[in-house]
């Protein structure tokens, strides 16, 4: 995967620019979609596509140069899948929980999206930031992080901790979604992107979402009176983090009770 996303970033730009996306969607390639005049832009490019429900892949933004770009992601995909099931089934027991409580809210046709991040050499790095900080919509991010160059940052205690190479690793990170499943045990960190004025770095993140159309919530077990509900039932998570993140908010705020 890391190889064919390399050589698809590495592609004279009249070529990638077959996938681009639409004014209006993130689907496909290109850059931040700009919404205001005061927005500052990500010093990225990205290929961001729908990966699952099968039905509703748009093959036109998925990349046909390298040729075995689709098959090598369609595998990705699958097992990315798999690792989802496995950790939430996990992270479920640890809690003592029927292992499928997280799974369960996932619902018959949850979303599986990939966004591939190329991050060029950035001449002034110290003011400018390949992601701004942010935490995850989904439920769990599946991250194949570069296996040279770092530049991914948690916030804990307001301190921006560096994430070290590990170069056969995955990176999972806990999404919003997550954080409210969980009624706030696991929770879902704040993290950002430097730039760097030397190296290119090449991410790609596979973000496992529950069906838009089932609403989550708190699992009930999870619910008790040392430990009160602090969100509420939502639906469509992933539109209502768009509006917030927009306004410059934290989205998770708009769930909570
Ligand atoms: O590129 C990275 O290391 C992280 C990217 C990220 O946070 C995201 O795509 O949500
Ligand atoms: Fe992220």
């Amino acid at each position: 995967m890391r190889q064919v996303a390399k050589q698809f970033f590495s592609l004279p730009m009249e070529e990638k620019q077959k996938y681009s996306r639409e004014a209006d969607s993130i689907e496909g390639y290109g850059n931040d979609m700009v919404i205001s005049e005061h927005q500052t832009l990500d010093w990225t490019d990205r290929l961001y596509l729908t990966l699952s429900p099968e039905d509703q892949r748009k093959l036109k933004f998925w990349p046909e140069n390298p040729q075995p770009f689709r098959k090598i992601l369609h595998e990705f995909a699958m097992k990315s899948q798999q690792i989802n099931e496995i950790l939430l089934k996990a992270m479920a027991r640890s809690l003592d929980m029927e292992e499928n409580c997280f799974l369960d809210q996932y619902g018959e046709r949850a979303l599986v999206t990939a966004r591939f991040n190329f991050y060029p050499p950035c001449q002034r790095p110290d003011q400018i930031l390949g992601v701004k900080p942010h935490a995850d919509a989904s439920a769990l991010t599946i991250l194949l992080p570069d296996k040279e160059v770092e530049g991914l940052q948690f916030l804990k205690d307001k301190e921006w901790f560096r994430v070290p190479i590990i170069p056969q690793a995955l990176l999972v990170n806990v999404g919003d979604q997550v954080e409210i499943m969980s009624n706030g045990i696991f929770k879902s960190p704040v993290h950002r992107v430097v730039t760097n004025s030397e190296k290119e770095r090449i991410t790609v993140a596979v973000f496992c979402i529950p069906d838009s159309d089932k609403e989550i919530k708190p699992a009930d077990a999870l619910v008790n009176e040392t430990r009160p509900r602090l969100y509420k039932n939502v639906k469509d998570y992933v539109s209502l983090y768009f509006q917030y993140y927009q306004r410059g908010k934290r989205p998770i705020e708009a769930a909570m009770i």
